[in-house]
C-alpha cells in the first residue's frame, strides 16, 4: 500500500481546517473512509449536509475507532481535553496528529494521554483564512502551502514519512523542525502580525467614535488587510496567544523597541534613518517574491470561486 493512503482517517473538529482536510483527502483519494466528529450538534448537522465526511459520529471516541490516521483539528487550548477523550479508543499502530498553530504547548497537552502503541506526529499546515466553521473549508486550501511537522526526538521515522507524504498528497510542501523553533518562527511570521492587526483595528475602533464612519469609508488597502486578519476566529487566536506566550512576548518586546526607534526618527525628522529602514524592509519583500515563496497569502479569487462552485 502506498505511503499516502490510509484506510480510515478520523477528524476531530470539523471547522475550516478539519473540513478542508476532508475535501483535500477526497480530492487526492488518500483514504478509503473519512470519519468526523465535532463538538456541537449544529456543526455535525452542517457537516452531514455538506458531505465531506463519509460518516459523522456522535462521540470523539467512536470517530477514532479503527482509524489508522487521527487528526485533532480543534483550537489549541482544547487539544489536551480532546486527546484524553480519544486515548482509550485509539487503534494500535495509529498515527495521531494535529494541526495546531502552536506546537510546544500542544505536545505538552497531548503526549501524556497517548498510549505507547500509537505514533504521535504533530503538524501545522501554514494555510488558512479569516473564516471558520465547516462551510468555510475547500479542497485547494493547502495547495503549495507549507505543512511543518515537529516530530519528537524518539518518533518513528516511518510514521513521520507517511504523514509527510499524506500532506504532500493534499497539495502541501512539507518540512520538519523542532516544536520550539516552530513556535519562535510562527511568533514572528504569524502570531505577532495578528496581534498587531487586532490592536490596530482596536485603535481605529476607538477613533471611529470620534469620526463616525470615516475610518471605514476612507480605509486604504493597508488597513483593510488588517481588518481581514482581525476578523479571524476569537477563540482560536485567544488560544494561540495564551499557548505561545513566551515567544510572542519576546517578539512583541522587540517590536515595541523597534517601534520606539522609528517613532523617534519621525519626531526628530531623521529622514535618512527612515529611508534606510524602508529600503531594508522593501528588500525583504522583494527577496520573498524572487525566491518564489509568496504563497502565504490566501488567493481569495480562487477561494470564492471554490465556495461558489460548491454552493451551486
Ligand atoms: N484558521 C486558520 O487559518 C488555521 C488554523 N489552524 C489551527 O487549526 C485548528 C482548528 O482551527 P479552525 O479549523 O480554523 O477552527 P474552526 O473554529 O473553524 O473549527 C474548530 C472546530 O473545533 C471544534 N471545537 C472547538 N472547541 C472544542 C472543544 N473544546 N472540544 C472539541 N471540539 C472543539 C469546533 O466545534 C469546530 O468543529 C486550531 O488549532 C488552529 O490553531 C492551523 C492553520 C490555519
Ligand atoms: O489568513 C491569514 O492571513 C493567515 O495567516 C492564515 C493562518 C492562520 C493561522 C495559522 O496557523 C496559519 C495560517
Amino acid at each position: 500500500m502506498s505511503g499516502t493512503h490510509f484506510r480510515r482517517v478520523a477528524l476531530i473538529g470539523l471547522g475550516l481546517i478539519g473540513s478542508s482536510i476532508a475535501w483535500a483527502t477526497r480530492r487526492a483519494g488518500a483514504a478509503d473512509e473519512i470519519v468526523g466528529y465535532a463538538r456541537s450538534a449544529q456543526t455535525r448537522a452542517t457537516a452531514r449536509k455538506l458531505g465531506f465526511c463519509h460518516k459523522v459520529v456522535e462521540s470523539p471516541a467512536e470517530a477514532v475507532e479503527d482509524a489508522d490516521l487521527v487528526i485533532v483539528c480543534v483550537p489549541v487550548g482544547a487539544c489536551g481535553a480532546v486527546t484524553a477523550e480519544i486515548a482509550g479508543s485509539l487503534a494500535a499502530g495509529a498515527i495521531v496528529s494535529d494541526v495546531g498553530s502552536v506546537k510546544t504547548s500542544v505536545i505538552a497537552q497531548m503526549a501524556p494521554h497517548l498510549p505507547a502503541n500509537v505514533h504521535f506526529v504533530p503538524a501545522h499546515p501554514l494555510a488558512g483564512t479569516e473564516h471558520s466553521g465547516p462551510e468555510s473549508g475547500f479542497a485547494e486550501l493547502f495547495d503549495s502551502r507549507w505543512c511543518i511537522l515537529t516530530p519528537l526526538p524518539d518518533a518513528d521515522p516511518h510514521a513521520t514519512r507517511r504523514l509527510r507524504s499524506y500532506w504532500e498528497a493534499l497539495g502541501a510542501r512539507t518540512d520538519e523542525m523542532t516544536a520550539e523553533h516552530h513556535d519562535l518562527v510562527l511568533a514572528v511570521t504569524s502570531h505577532v502580525p495578528h496581534a498587531i492587526a487586532y490592536t490596530m483595528v482596536g485603535v481605529a475602533d476607538d477613533l471611529q467614535r470620534v469620526t463616525d464612519s470615516e475610518v471605514i469609508r476612507y480605509s486604504a488597502a493597508g488597513f483593510r488587510d488588517f481588518t481581514r486578519i482581525a476578523a479571524s476566529d476569537p477563540t482560536m487566536w485567544r488560544d494561540v496567544f495564551l499557548n505561545n506566550r513566551e515567544a510572542v512576548l519576546d517578539i512583541l518586546g522587540r517590536f515595541a523597541e523597534e517601534l520606539f526607534v522609528v517613532q523617534r526618527a519621525i519626531r526628530t525628522g531623521d529622514g535618512d534613518y527612515l529611508h534606510d529602514y524602508f529600503t531594508r524592509t522593501r528588500a525583504i519583500r522583494r527577496g520573498i517574491i524572487e525566491a518564489g515563496q509568496d504563497t502565504a497569502a490566501p488567493d481569495f479569487g480562487r477561494i470564492h470561486k471554490a465556495e461558489k462552485g460548491r454552493a451551486g
